[in-house]
């Protein structure tokens, strides 16, 4: 089973109209891999999406970092699923650790989100991951176990999910998972995909790494089997980010 390399950019509450310009231009500028090799996604704050949509290349898509959980109405301040199909915007990054843990998201709130979403029509980064203390209490595997799980009890067409394993302890702390040990939860993510969706949506759903990924870092762990690519935060706004993209050449080659 081929799993087309991801590349996804998060850029979190960054940017000003003029500096998210300049990123888009580099982007575009940039000679990368053909589309066939990578999918690249890059993900602004909500106020720039139409901007941002308006002057990407178009090998490459654009994601919101979030959504309502169900149909929009009177709920202040969100924006809706049905507001970014209606927008063009195709994908949409949910349960990221840093709403989980700031906006107290709950596995079941991020299940039923995911599964509005796709109810819609979007396409869903779905992120998973432990903190520090459960990775050192040796409870990783069950923990991102049951974020997947609150997932799939909710998901039955996984065709349109990206899941995104984002340790807590190496989101923008510099301090990269291994290789090693992004390998070994991929790898326990596909097995409970296996066993409790089904072995092709285990073959095929990509299953991609989130946690200080830069432009040095990124070749070895594009190397592992398991590691279809990557969801970059801080890297994704500086030019280096094209070095990410390119690692899926050597995802290609190994
Ligand atoms: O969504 C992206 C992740 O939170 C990773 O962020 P980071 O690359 O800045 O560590």
């Amino acid at each position: 089973m081929v799993r087309k390399f991801f590349v996804g950019g998060n850029w979190k509450c960054n940017g000003t109209g003029e500096e998210v310009k300049k990123i888009v231009t580099t982007l575009n500028e940039a000679e990368v891999p053909s589309e066939d090799v990578v999918e690249v996604v890059v993900s602004p704050p909500f106020v720039f999406l139409p901007l941002v949509k308006s002057l990407l290349r178009s090998d490459f898509h654009v994601s919101a970092q979030n959504c309502w959980v169900r149909k929009g109405g009177a709920f202040t301040g969100e924006v809706s699923a049905e507001m970014l199909v209606n927008l063009g915007i195709p994908w949409v990054i949910l349960g990221h650790s840093e709403r989980r843990a700031l906006l107290n998201e709950s596995n079941e709130f991020v299940g039923d989100k995911v599964a509005y979403a796709l109810s819609q029509g979007l396409k869903v980064i779905a992120c998973v991951g432990e903190t520090l203390e459960q990775r050192e209490s040796g409870s990783t595997v069950a923990v991102v176990a049951a974020q997947t799980k609150a997932i799939a009890d909710k998901v039955s067409n996984w065709e349109n999910v990206v899941l995104a394993y984002e340790p807590v302890w190496a989101i923008g702390t510099g301090k990269v998972a291994t290789p090693v040990q992004a390998q070994e939860v991929h790898v326990e993510l596909r097995k409970w995909l296996h066993n409790n969706v089904g072995a092709d949506v285990a073959a095929s759903t990509r299953i991609i790494y989130g946690g200080s990924v830069n432009g040095a870092n990124c070749k070895e762990l594009a190397t592992k089997p398991d590691v279809d690519g990557f969801l970059v935060g801080g890297a994704s706004l500086k030019p280096e980010f094209i070095d990410i993209i390119k690692s899926a050449t050597v995802k290609k080659n190994h």
